[in-house]
């Protein structure tokens, strides 16, 4: 039977720390690189950092629109991004957001979550606004094929408040719902479910108790969006465990060294492992 993907992220996380590193190839980047933001000068940052992080980090999230604004070259990029960091023992997270009407959401689980296609990858970020039920053939072809889907919750950004914490005719709010959903969707998972909520390291207290998703929780904005690994602790609370912190830029401009990159990688690795240890 295939491995879930739940189970093959918490041995990662177990072995190789609670860091996920964003590839988010910025023009601005590229020039402090000192590399053209073009096609060429993507290939040789995102395989840079892709090379230089994978091998230590548990989980790569390189974000699609990066390569996208290319066009097909910068797709070609992706795929060899997504490739490179998976053979080097890292989970790929591709952070795409997708969401659609259900049958178009089949089309995008074809294209992340099948292992024939050639933009395969571990996990998917993918937006409930659309209504949680629409994302159901995500949830269907990653459990049949060992894959992961993260949905969007509680984003980093400050105006996410205004859609996810606005309240049901129950009092429930938004982000609530979509937490009480996910929880439903990992029910009985051992030793963590697949199905894992976007939840930034920015929103402060929110109220919700996340270890009751029973899966990962992905924790954006360490760094460049402001929250530190104290605030990652303060966010998650007792589902520190399962908390998988993400950091892009302030990794990135650390380059192009690799070996910066990697000593980066470890330190902020370090720091987060002592915060998410600490009692609560
Ligand atoms: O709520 C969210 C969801 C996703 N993101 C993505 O994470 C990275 C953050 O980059 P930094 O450079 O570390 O700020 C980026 O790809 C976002 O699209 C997020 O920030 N918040």
């Amino acid at each position: 039977m295939t491995e879930t993907f739940g189970a093959r992220l918490r041995a990662a996380l177990d072995e190789r720390g609670p860091l996920c590193a964003g590839i988010d190839p910025h023009a601005a980047l590229l020039r402090s690189w000192d590399l053209p933001d073009d096609p060429d000068g993507l290939e040789r940052f995102a395989l840079t950092a892709a090379e230089a992080l994978a091998p230590r980090v548990a989980v790569v999230k390189p974000q699609s629109a990066f390569f996208e604004r290319f066009g097909s070259r910068g797709v070609a990029v992706l795929e060899r991004v997504v490739a490179t960091s998976r053979a080097a023992g890292a989970l790929v997270l591709l952070d795409a957001k997708r969401g659609d009407i259900g049958s178009t959401v089949q089309a995008y689980a074809d294209a992340y979550l099948d292992p024939a296609s050639p933009l395969f990858a571990d996990a998917l970020t993918a937006s409930p606004f659309l209504g949680f039920e629409s994302l159901r053939p995500l949830l269907d072809t990653a459990a049949k094929n060992g894959s992961g889907v993260f949905v969007l919750a509680l984003t980093s950004n400050p105006e996410g408040a205004q859609v996810q914490r606005a309240r049901d005719e129950d009092g429930r709010t938004v982000a609530g719902g979509i937490l009480d959903r996910l929880a439903a969707a990992n029910a009985g998972a051992e030793p963590l479910g697949s199905y894992g909520a976007v939840v930034g390291a920015t929103v402060g207290d929110s109220g919700e108790d996340f270890t009751a998703v029973n899966g990962p929780l992905l924790a954006p904005g360490l760094g460049a969006q402001g929250a530190t690994p104290a605030d990652v602790r303060r966010v998650f609370g007792a589902a520190a465990r399962n908390v998988v912190p993400a950091t892009s830029r302030e990794l990135l401009r650390t380059g192009p060294s690799p070996r910066a990159l990697a000593e980066a990688a470890d330190r902020t690795n370090d720091s987060l492992r002592a915060a998410l240890d600490a009692p609560g």
